[in-house]
C-alpha cells in the first residue's frame, strides 16, 4: 500500500510533490503524486467519478462556457440563500430562548465554513468557479461590516453572531473568519486539501473547543487559564475525524486520490494537534482564534502534506 497525493496549485503554479510511502514497493517516481480528479482507469479501475471533470478552457467550448456559467451563478445563488437562511434560523432559536446566544453563535461558527466547504462541488468545473464560491463570503463581509459599522440594523445577524449583542463585534472574529473562507475557497479550493482540512480545524475544532470547555472546562491549562483541556482535547478529535470526513468526502467526489493508511492519518493527527496548540496559546488578545487557528493549519498540512 503506498500513500500517492500529489495536486497542481493554480497559484503556485507547481505540483506540489509528495514522497510516496510504500510498504511494500516504491512506486515508480512518476506516481509519485498526489492525484487530483477522475485518476486515470488503469489506475482506478473500480473508482467512479460522477462530478469532477478537469477545469475546462471555456473559450474552447462556448456551449459548455455557458452552461458552467449558469451552474456558477445558480450555486452562488442557493449557497448565499443557505448562509441567510442559516443565520435566521439561529436568530429564531435564540429570540424563542431555544438555545442560548452564546451556542448559537458558535453553531452558526460550527456550520458556516463546514457547509461552505461542502457545497463547493455544486459549482462548475471551470476556472472561474472558485470566484463564484467566493461571492457569498464576500456578500456575507459586506454584511458584517456595514452592520458592524451600524450603518444599517440586522437585530437578527446582530442576535446569532455575536456574543453580547455590540454590532461591533462583527467586525472582528466574524469578519475575520468570513475573510479566511474566502483566502481558502480562492487559493486552494477543490484543488488540495489543505482548504478544506484549516476550514475543519478553524470551524470544526475550534467551534467544538468553545461549546466543550464552556461545559466541561474545569481543569485549566497550565499556561493560558481561559483554556481548558477538555476544549482543547476536543478541539484535537474533532478537528481531526472533520478533516478526515472532508478528505473522504472529496475523495469519493473524485477530487482527491487518497491512499487511506496510516501515513495519512498520522499527517492529519499532526496537523489537527498543531492547529489545537495554537489555539490553546494565550495570544487571543494579539491575534483572534479566527485567524491565527486556520493559518497555522494552513502552514502545517501545507509542510505535512508536501514530504
Ligand atoms: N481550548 C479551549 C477553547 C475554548 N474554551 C472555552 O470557550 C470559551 C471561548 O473560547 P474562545 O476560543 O476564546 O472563543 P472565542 O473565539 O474568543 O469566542 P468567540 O468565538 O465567541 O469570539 C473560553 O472562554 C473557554 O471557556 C476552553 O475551555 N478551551
Ligand atoms: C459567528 C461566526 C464567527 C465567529 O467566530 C461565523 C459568522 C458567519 C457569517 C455571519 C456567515 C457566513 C456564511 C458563509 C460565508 C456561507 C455559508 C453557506 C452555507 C451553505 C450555510
Amino acid at each position: 500500500m503506498s500513500l500517492c497525493l500529489a495536486f497542481t496549485h493554480p497559484f503556485l503554479n507547481r505540483h506540489v510533490h509528495s514522497t510516496a510511502l510504500s510498504l511494500s514497493h516504491p512506486p515508480p517516481l512518476s506516481l509519485r503524486f498526489f492525484s487530483l480528479g477522475p485518476p486515470s482507469p488503469a489506475r482506478n479501475p473500480l473508482r467512479f467519478h460522477f462530478l469532477y471533470r478537469f477545469p475546462q478552457q471555456a473559450t474552447a467550448f462556448p456551449a459548455a462556457a455557458t452552461a458552467n456559467l449558469f451552474q456558477d451563478i445558480a450555486a452562488s445563488a442557493a449557497v448565499l440563500a443557505g448562509a441567510y437562511s442559516l443565520v435566521f434560523t439561529f436568530d429564531i432559536l435564540t429570540q424563542k430562548e431555544l438555545i442560548q446566544q452564546n451556542l448559537s453563535r458558535k453553531l452558526v461558527h460550527v456550520l458556516s465554513g463546514l457547509l461552505f466547504a461542502v457545497s463547493w462541488p455544486i459549482f462548475s468545473n471551470s476556472i472561474e468557479a472558485r470566484y463564484f464560491a467566493s461571492l457569498v463570503p464576500l456578500v456575507n463581509c459586506l454584511r458584517l461590516v456595514i452592520h458592524g459599522f451600524s450603518l444599517a440594523d440586522d437585530p437578527g445577524l446582530i442576535k446569532s453572531v455575536t456574543r453580547e449583542g455590540n454590532p461591533k463585534e462583527l467586525l472582528r472574529g466574524p469578519l475575520y473568519y468570513v475573510l479566511i473562507l474566502i483566502l481558502c475557497a480562492l487559493v486552494f479550493w477543490r484543488e488540495s486539501p489543505v482548504g478544506v482540512i484549516s476550514l475543519a480545524m478553524m470551524c470544526g475544532g475550534d467551534g467544538v473547543a468553545d461549546i466543550m470547555g464552556r461545559k466541561f472546562g474545569s481543569s485549566k491549562i497550565p499556561y493560558n487559564q481561559s483554556k481548558s483541556w477538555a476544549g482543547s482535547i476536543s478541539m484535537f478529535v474533532f478537528g481531526f475525524f472533520i478533516s478526515i470526513g472532508m478528505l473522504y468526502y472529496y475523495s469519493v467526489l473524485g477530487y482527491f486520490q487518497l491512499d487511506w493508511c496510516w501515513t495519512l492519518m498520522h499527517r492529519v493527527a499532526l496537523v489537527s494537534l498543531v492547529a489545537t496548540v495554537v489555539e490553546s496559546l494565550p495570544i487571543t488578545m494579539v491575534v483572534d482564534d479566527n485567524i491565527s487557528v486556520p493559518l497555522a493549519t494552513m502552514l502545517a498540512a501545507y509542510l505535512s502534506f508536501r514530504h
